[in-house]
């Protein structure tokens, strides 16, 4: 009789673990489905502190997503989970609806990767370091040649091509660096601050290859301790601080979430205002002895109407329409600036 319970005690162990596994790859399956990264409640452990603590989120083909955060935030962290360089200590990892740490290899072919370190041969010509590198990945020997130079004009280098790299400037080593990421024509990009010490010409043109690659259907993530290049860029941004998710969003929600747009008046400095008089046309205001700042969540279409109540009250030194940016999203929602 004992024999009996315990051989049905064994049989419905295996039966629930066949089901918790069942579960388990139906899950891995569903999360991968319609998108191109997917993360499910996704920790990392390094040096015995989580770098990314129960991270979830997914990424559509055809947008650029922003990796927002101060240093130390955790973003190349998170790379490394996506290219399956690191096994998440728990949670799980889909690209491409594969664990990218299972099928590295698949994984790694859709992947377009810009390191923060371009780790470029500076004593190469661009020609060369991009052959050396499509070696190692691209197998008909003629169909790379024609890559190879496809990519040299995508990045704007074919007149430079026989240069060697260590002559180019920031800018050119990045284009080179993002021309090599392109070779395989991967479905996703990760940029890992990809205009570090580039200056504003090379930045912008950075940023229209980034455009491209996104109308093309690509998938692009960037990280970027820079607002102004998210903003510019991301359809969604994901704002990272020690690890976790502060805020998931469009640029356009982040912000409206941390505050409205305002007119900030900046009365003549040897002029005084009757303030309650200031107060009856304009309602509520607040002055700090230097500026008047008035809620004009109707953008420019509120300025002039405000301006115009408040002619006649204040003498004007100056005025200023100030529309939340994602630094202050980042305050509102962290208590600290990206800056600090
Ligand atoms: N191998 C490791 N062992 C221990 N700690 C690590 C390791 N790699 C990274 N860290 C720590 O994890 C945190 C996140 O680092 P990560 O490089 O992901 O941040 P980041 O947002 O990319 O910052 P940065 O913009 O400076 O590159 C940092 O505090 C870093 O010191």
């Amino acid at each position: 009789m004992n024999r009996w319970f315990y051989s049905l005690g064994c049989l419905g162990i295996i039966k629930l673990s066949n089901i918790c596994w069942v579960l388990y790859i139906e899950k891995g399956v569903a999360m991968g489905k319609g998108s191109v990264i997917a993360l499910d409640a996704v920790t990392k452990v390094l040096g015995k502190k989580a770098r990314i603590e129960n991270l979830s989120f997914l990424c559509e083909p055809g947008k650029v997503y922003g990796l927002l955060g101060p240093n130390g935030a955790g973003k190349t962290t998170l790379m490394n989970l996506i290219t399956g360089l690191y096994r998440p200590t728990s949670g799980m990892v889909r690209v491409l609806g594969l664990d990218p740490v299972r099928d590295a290899r698949k994984v790694r072919r859709e992947i377009g990767l810009v390191p923060q370190e371009t780790s470029l041969y500076p004593e190469l010509s661009a020609l060369e370091n991009l052959r050396f590198h499509a070696a190692l990945y691209l197998n008909d020997s003629r169909a790379a040649a024609r890559r190879i130079e496809e990519v040299l004009e995508l990045v704007d280098l074919s007149d430079r091509a026989k240069d060697p790299v260590g002559a180019y400037s920031g800018g050119m080593k990045r284009r080179l660096a993002l021309g090599r990421a392109m070779l395989a024509n991967p479905r996703i990009l990760l940029l890992d601050e990809p205009t570090l010490g580039v200056d504003v010409q090379g930045t912008h043109r950075i940023w229209d290859y980034v455009r491209r690659f996104k109308d093309e259907g690509r998938t692009v993530l960037i990280s970027t301790n820079v607002m102004a290049e998210a903003d510019a860029l991301a359809d969604e941004i994901l704002l990272l601080d020690h690890g976790r998710k502060v805020r998931f969003g469009t640029p356009k929600t982040l912000k409206a979430e941390a505050g409205t747009t305002v007119v900030r008046i900046f009365p003549a400095p040897d002029s005084r205002f009757d303030e309650s008089a200031l107060r009856e046309r304009l309602g509520d205001f607040s002055f700090d002895g230097e500026v008047i700042v008035v809620e004009a969540p109707g953008g420019e279409a509120d300025l002039a109407r405000i301006l115009g109540l408040a002619e006649g009250v204040v003498r004007l030194a100056g005025v200023e329409l100030r529309r939340p940016t994602l630094d202050d999203a980042f305050l509102a929602f962290t208590g600290r600036s990206l800056r600090d």
